[in-house]
């Protein structure tokens, strides 16, 4: 009874405590529910939402269920899906001409609040940023991609490529089948930094490099937290949840970044000699541009740690999965990889030169493979904005307060749009394939002014790879293809990383 009596007056000064807040909440809940009954969508019920729909503790199983019932609202030609994440409501978008309409507009280009993990970690940079910051900022960067600083790159495609064949040199002697994926993960660390940093760290020499698997970890941690939404109250985050370790793996990470960046300062400032000179940003490298703006007072210390730690994550989390991928589909598909096979050697013949841009502009096959992997497993696989006011899309209304997910995962996999969309088949990116459907029938770049910044910059990194790759080996798999499961964390990843045999290649000699 003493008890009864304690915690009614514990609930009663809460409710006092925060009836507004509950209050406000509660208003903002029945509009929005209101509005998201005119979406399709499976029945939703108080508090759980759509959630008994999947298995949110498996993610794999959590994977299948929502593609099953994407196919299943594709079929009807339904162009969004109105969901609740328990009492987080999201609009998912899977058709092309919503997708079109969603990212083309200026009005919604602020990041969902799934993002808001990220922010201990990538602060407000390029990625999580929104209104003037993030146009001033995108501004700011797009000259560390044009081409002429791409293609001074190409140097560091090359000359890592061959670091990562040295590296798996010895799997292809024994024929003993090798997990590829944290080979392929430090090749693009190392990539990453070599280019936008200008630091070389030799991941691919030091295995035990602990930045990577960080990033591995505190990815996962943060899908974790998207995908389950108690865990947004911070108690339950640290006593729950992986709160601590989080918190640990991102001191490992902005450490390993606030040391790079302290190191380059100091380099920058015995070497800048000449202020008067106005330097030509677009031929600065990434980290090389970030100086000079906090040279010129635009960027502080913090504003160039959160830049540089966005491009780090995004810059080789993305590549190297979509890599990974690409083997495994060419595997499983040895008339295809045959082909890439063919015009490599049609380019290259059994010279070890390397690449130039020419060579690149001319591996239109193996294009179109990195573009149907990246179309069946798009490395970022969804991505979400929040309706900051009440706005009509495509003649929807959408209330202020939900989230809109795009999602190339379950778009890109459309079966009214791509004949059996399960199927790894690099003929839907022929010309007259491309041609007859709509153009955003597959955005794994994203589109719009929110699209990738580095997206010129992965084609050429892949290109440059995979072809290094073919000119010295072949490979296989013995395990089966679907076997193979997706875990769409914030980079879409694979259940068995990517086991595969490699094999010399003994007719190029
Ligand atoms: C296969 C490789 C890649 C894929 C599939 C990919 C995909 C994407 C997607 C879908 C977005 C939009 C995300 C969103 O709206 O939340 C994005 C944004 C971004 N990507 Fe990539 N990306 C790749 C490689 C890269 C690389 C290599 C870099 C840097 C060197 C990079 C840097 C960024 C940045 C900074 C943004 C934020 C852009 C903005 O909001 O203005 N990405 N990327």
């Amino acid at each position: 009874m003493h008890f009864l009596n304690i915690a009614t007056i514990f609930l009663i000064t809460i409710f006092l405590f925060y009836y507004k807040l509950i209050y406000n909440f509660i208003r903002d809940r029945l509009r929005i529910y209101k509005y998201m009954r005119k979406f399709d969508g499976p029945y939703s019920f108080p508090i759980i939402g759509t959630l008994y729909m999947v298995n949110i503790f498996d993610i794999s199983k959590f994977t299948t269920q929502s593609m099953e019932l994407a196919q299943y609202y594709c079929q009807k030609g339904c162009g969004t899906i109105g969901l609740w994440l328990g009492p987080v409501p999201l609009i998912a978008v899977i058709n092309p001409q919503h997708a079109k309409e969603i990212l083309e507009s200026n009005e919604v280009i602020t990041k969902a609040e799934e993002y808001d993990i990220l922010f201990p970690w990538l602060g407000t940079g390029l990625l999580t940023s929104t209104g003037s910051k993030w146009r001033q900022r995108r501004k700011m960067l797009t000259p560390a991609f044009h081409f002429k600083v791409l293609n001074d790159f190409l140097s560091v495609h090359d000359y890592q490529a061959k670091v990562f064949l040295e590296q798996i040199k010895p799997y292809a002697d024994s024929g003993k089948e090798v997990d590829l994926f944290p080979y392929i993960k430090r090749l693009a660390l190392d990539v990453i930094c070599d280019t936008s940093m200008g630091v070389t760290i030799d991941a691919q020499n030091n295995h035990d490099h602990q930045y990577v698997e960080s990033v591995r970890l505190l990815s996962e941690y943060a899908f974790e937290w998207i995908l389950r939404p108690w865990l947004r109250l911070k108690p339950l985050w640290y006593l729950t949840g992986p709160g601590h370790e989080y918190d640990r793996h991102l001191k490992i990470v902005t450490d390993f970044t606030k040391t790079v960046i302290k190191e380059k300062w100091e380099e920058f400032q015995k070497f800048h000699v000449d202020p008067v000179v106005k330097t030509d940003k677009r031929s600065m490298a990434f980290l090389d541009l970030l100086l000079e703006l906090r040279n010129e007072g635009l960027m502080n210390e913090d504003d160039i740690r959160e830049e540089v730690d966005t491009f780090m994550f995004e810059g080789h989390d993305t590549t190297s999965a979509s890599m990974g991928w690409t083997l495994w589909c060419l595997a499983h598909n040895p008339e295809f990889q045959e082909k890439v096979i063919q015009e490599v050697d049609g380019i290259f013949g059994t010279s070890d030169r390397d690449c130039t841009n020419d060579d690149l502009k001319q591996m239109k096959y193996l294009e179109k493979c990195l573009k149907e992997s990246l179309r069946m497993y798009p490395s970022v696989p969804f991505f979400g904005r929040t309706v900051e006011q009440d706005v009509v899309i495509n003649g929807d209304f959408f209330p202020k307060g939900v989230r809109i997910i795009v999602m190339p995962l379950l778009l890109q996999r459309n079966p009214l749009i791509f004949d059996n969309p399960n199927q790894y088949n690099p003929e839907n990116f022929s010309e007259d394939k491309i041609g007859s459907r709509h153009a955003y029938s597959d955005i794994p770049f994203s589109a719009g002014p929110r699209n990738c910044i580095g997206q010129k910059f992965a084609m050429m990194e892949e290109k440059a790879v995979i072809s290094w790759f073919f000119r010295k080996y072949r490979v296989t798999a013995s395990q089966p293809f679907g076997m193979n499961k997706i875990l769409p964390e914030l980079i879409l990843k694979s259940s068995l990383g990517f086991p595969l045999t490699v094999h010399h290649r003994t007719d190029n000699k």
